[in-house]
């Protein structure tokens, strides 16, 4: 098995659903609940793997597809049946009791989808309860949604209490299943189940997206919960000790990008260079690729050194002219390839080479991709003697601003990191919070947007062009 970090995704392998009126029904996962996690994971770049009891191929739930279940959207069903088709992992899916001691150390979360098959099998399966302890004892995140909530019970009963009691968690709730066609029929009631095991159950209304956090355990109760849930187990994957002493993950992805902007660099031209982690691997690879080049444009003193040490040839801005092209990382970048950059410190320099360019090739990890600029703070290079008049008309303008504490930018200045501001239209904020009297620049870069992004991503470089 490959050695790279992964989400290891559970799924039931359970065929049938046994009734309590002793008759049974087609079971398996909820599609909508698998691909909705797996998009927004693969989208953020982490490699997943398909873990079933006995490796046995795991069924979609006929229910799941049928266009009743979905408000009679047809167009839906079609698209999560297509969606499913797609996850080629479900037809050769690792054995869960298999799974070896290094498989295990491997993983970095669990993400358990519902559908009623967790129901039979997931609940009492001796490998579950191996798995989500080893999660525990490691401090990994686990996820559960809807009926996939009922896995926490096969960490229970005999001597060993479960690891999870007293925690918080949810499910399909016993209101959304006394609403569905087996209400009344159903083997037992997961909501009930959960707090006779002493687990805290918190469920929401019916139907609408509802979550519940713990210490490892992050659950959700029904599909509508699913995305939510899904951004929130990222957050905690990328804040795990796990994922942080193997950061392997953004960092291959990283890498990716900066390797393929090689491509558009040419022998006898000028090269502007960005600033940060992704563009440290550029340099890396501007070093071996050993392209006849005239020279090369720091955006920062970091930047230069780093150059340098790999024997490249540094010119001066105001030698150049005008450059062809310029290879910088990002913060945030959005459809229209408008960027929040300045992490590093290092926007005001970067955005003065940028805007000398001809070209823009902004490379970063696809965790960077999102549908619009504002999450990441904010960052403002602001002239040290007006920090707090400044930091006043930020929040004039609705920002809640930090000063970075011991940074001093390569031109002498300070950073404030500003969140709270409304970015949905983010040329005229980067106007209005240059036009504040001691901001050098800010982080928005839509006046000088990227011509092309190249994202890294588990599925290959994605490029967009302007
Ligand atoms: O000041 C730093 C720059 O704007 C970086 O390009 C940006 O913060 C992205 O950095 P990284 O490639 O380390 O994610």
């Amino acid at each position: 098995m490959n050695t790279q970090p992964f989400v290891l995704i559970l799924l039931s392998a359970a065929q049938r659903l046994r009734l309590n009126d002793g008759t049974e029904v087609t079971t398996g996962f909820w599609a909508e609940e698998l691909v909705v996690p797996w998009q927004i994971l693969r989208k953020a770049g982490w490699r997943l793997q398909v873990v079933t009891p006995g490796g046995v191929p795991p069924l979609i739930d006929p229910e799941s597809l049928d266009p009743s279940t979905l408000g009679g959207d047809h167009s839906r069903a079609a698209y999560l049946c297509d969606a499913v088709r797609q996850i080629t992992g479900l037809r050769t899916p690792l054995d869960l009791d298999a799974l070896t001691g290094k498989d295990l150390d491997t993983l970095i979360g669990v993400f358990i989808p519902g559908g009623n098959g967790p129901l039979m099998d997931l609940c009492q399966a001796p490998g579950v309860d191996r798995l989500l302890r080893h999660c525990v004892a490691a401090a990994k995140p686990i996820a559960t949604l809807c009926h996939g909530t009922a896995a926490l019970l096969a960490t229970g009963g005999g001597a060993d209490r479960s690891p999870f009691c007293g925690q918080r968690v949810t499910c399909f709730s016993a209101a959304e299943e006394s609403a569905t066609p087996l209400a009344g029929r159903w083997p037992y009631t997961l909501e009930k189940r959960l707090r006779q095991e002493g687990f805290r159950v918190s469920t929401g209304a019916p139907w609408q997206s509802h979550i519940a956090t713990d210490n490892f355990i992050l659950s959700g109760q029904n599909p509508a919960s699913a995305a939510t849930l899904t951004h929130v187990f990222i957050e905690r994957l990328t804040s795990t000790p796990t994922y942080k002493g193997n950061n392997m993950n953004a960092d291959a992805l990283k890498k990716m990008a900066a390797e393929a902007a090689l491509r558009y660099i040419q022998p006898g031209m000028v090269v502007g260079v960005g600033t940060g982690s992704t563009t440290n691997f550029f340099i890396a690879a501007l070093g071996a690729a050993k392209i006849h080049v005239d020279g090369y444009v720091a955006s920062s003193i970091a930047t230069e050194n780093r150059l340098k040490a790999q024997g490249l040839n540094v010119l001066d801005l105001n030698a150049t002219g005008d450059i062809p092209v310029y290879v910088d990382g990002a913060d945030e970048a959005d459809p229209h390839f408008r960027l929040i950059k300045g992490g590093g410190g290092a926007l005001t320099r970067e955005k003065i080479v940028a805007s000398a360019a001809r070209l823009f090739i902004c490379i970063a990890d696809v965790s960077k991709d999102k549908p619009m600029l504002g999450k990441f703070p904010l960052p403002v290079e602001v002239i040290p003697f007006a920090r707090s008049f400044v930091a006043r008309q930020l929040v004039k303008l609705g920002g809640s601003p930090t000063l970075r504490n011991g940074v001093t930018t390569d031109n002498g200045n300070v950073i404030l990191d500003v969140t709270g501001l409304d970015l949905s239209d983010p040329l005229r904020m980067e106007e209005s919070i240059n036009a504040i009297p001691g901001v050098l620049d800010n982080g928005i870069f839509a006046h000088r947007r990227a011509d092309v992004m190249l994202f890294g991503s588990a599925d290959g470089v994605i490029e967009r062009k302007a």
